[in-house]
């Protein structure tokens, strides 16, 4: 980080930063290719407008074919949340949050910074994943969410988007990630932003602990 100023709020990533890398990858992504093909067959209107924007003859084996390579494309995205939904509602799905996780949202929040999220996961699935975690209902500290619609995690682009979303100088905003990539794409728009790596490698935190304590 190289900019000290005090931030007004913080940008959260969620996979690897908020959430164990596992629980998408292992959890989250197997339990969207499962349901995925019974899904799209007893809901055509609601998947109408999705599947028009995956490209090629057959829609459902590109989605198959994203989720294989995780591609951070919209459409899918946006039909992961939908798919996940139920599997929150039934208490199949509960969302990993590292312990420190629900701390700092709470300490943050006390301290009056405002916490927001921006992940390629949906907003819908991003609510979902809060919403029904392992620590409860975690949405109370939570402000605004940001996902691919505003832009790819690894364009500064998106990141001036956020600012001018959220009212405030580039400066004023911390954003923690465990991307590389996405760290230099904020910083390149002026952002203050800390690489975290929770495995312990070379960072500049290893837990959300250490991110204005
Ligand atoms: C909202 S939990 C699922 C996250 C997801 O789908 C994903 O691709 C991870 O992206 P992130 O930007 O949180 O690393
Ligand atoms: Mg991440």
């Amino acid at each position: 980080m190289t900019n000290h100023t005090p931030p007004k709020a913080i940008l959260l990533d969620i996979e690897g930063t908020t959430s164990s890398i596992s629980f998408v990858a292992d959890e989250l992504f197997p339990y969207a290719r499962k349901h995925l093909a019974a899904f799209v067959e007893a809901n055509p209107e609601v998947v109408a407008p999705i599947l028009a924007q995956v490209p090629g003859d057959d829609p459902v084996a590109t989605l198959f074919q994203w989720i294989d390579e995780d591609r951070k494309e919209t459409p899918l995205k946006t039909l992961q949340g939908l798919i996940w939904a139920q599997g929150y509602a039934d208490g199949e799905l509960k969302g990993h949050v590292y312990p420190d996780t629900p701390e700092a949202l709470r300490r943050w929040t006390e301290a009056g910074i405002k916490v927001n999220i921006y992940s390629s996961g949906s907003i819908a699935a991003q609510k979902l994943i809060f919403g029904h975690s392992v620590a409860g209902d975690l949405t109370p500290f939570l402000s605004s969410y940001f996902d691919t619609t505003t832009g790819p995690k690894r364009d500064s682009d998106s990141y001036t988007k956020i600012i001018d979303a959220l009212d405030l100088a580039p400066s004023e905003l911390l954003f923690v990630s465990d991307m590389v990539a996405e760290v230099d794409a904020a910083h390149e728009a002026g952002l203050q932003a800390l690489l975290i790596d929770r495995a312990g490698g070379a960072a500049d935190v290893h837990s959300l602990a250490e991110v204005l304590p």
